[in-house]
């Protein structure tokens, strides 16, 4: 059934000590972080989504990148356990929320460890990052959780980057687009389409041709809007200092039961 509601979670106080491991750490002006997650989510709602605040984690500096803690497939929330443990006690908010959103709730248990930006939905194709924060038994979770719904997972190799999705994620046609030298396997996507950005492989779909996108990839909005599409930029500059990415901002709930 379709929905357009989005997850969100508003920026911790604490947010500049955030974790970084591909990248030089750099000041985060939490500010500015705030103002720049408010304009983000103005887009989502801009754009037809209604925005749905998790209750924020202000212990938890990552809680921002919400998309870290759940993975949606239908109208099943699998609530992640993020291979960094400082991130484990992001949760419980989230689950409580996919639960009161009428979600069916399943887990990623020991020694399972997943996070959600290694998830990425092509169809019924879903790609697991297997790399830093995800492990093999997360991957074999996340197939027993969602194959006997109708998904076929695909394992991916990470080892360039945080995430799958720092790497790769997939236009409204399918068709993956990505960074290559940021990428470790990128035969195994089928239909694929290069980016000259690192931050420009990273689109959230908003809906018809609509791609949100970070401010800091204009060339590849550029060749995006050449092939028919609508780029929306946001400027998440301080939040792409920890690593950050418009997916990860984010959990969009499409097909809720209800
Ligand atoms: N899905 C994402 O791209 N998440 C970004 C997480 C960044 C955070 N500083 C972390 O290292 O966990």
């Amino acid at each position: 059934m379709p929905s357009k509601k989005a997850l969100v979670r508003r920026p911790s106080p604490r947010l500049a000590e955030g974790l970084v491991t591909h990248i030089e750490r750099e000041g985060v002006d939490v500010g500015r972080a705030v103002e720049q997650w408010e304009a983000y989510t103005e887009a989502l709602r801009a754009h037809g989504w209604e925005t749905i605040e998790v209750d924020p984690a202000d212990d938890c500096p990552d809680s921002v990148f919400v998309e870290d803690t759940v993975v949606m497939y239908r109208n099943v929330a699998l609530i992640a356990r993020s291979g960094a443990e400082s991130r484990r006690a992001e949760t419980p908010g989230v689950e409580e929320a996919v639960a009161s959103l009428g979600c069916s709730v399943n887990w990623v248990w020991e020694p399972g460890t997943l996070d959600g930006g290694d998830v990425l939905k092509v169809g019924d194709t879903v790609y697991v990052g297997r790399g830093g924060r995800t492990n093999a038994a997360g991957v074999r979770q996340v197939r027993a959780a969602f194959e006997p719904l109708g998904a076929r997972v695909v394992t991916v190799p990470v080892a360039k980057v945080l995430h799958l999705k720092s790497a790769v994620t997939a236009l409204p046609d399918g068709t993956v687009v990505g960074h290559v030298p940021n990428m470790d396997a990128p035969s195994l996507f089928p239909r694929f389409l290069p980016v000259p950005e690192a931050s420009g492989a990273h689109v959230v779909l908003l809906g018809g041709d609509r791609l949100l996108m970070a401010a800091s990839a204009p060339k590849t909005a550029e060749l995006f809007a050449d092939l028919g599409y609508e780029p929306v930029p946001v400027d998440i500059g301080e939040f792409e200092k920890l690593e950050g990415c418009v997916t990860c901002l984010s959990v969009r709930l499409r097909e809720l039961y209800a």
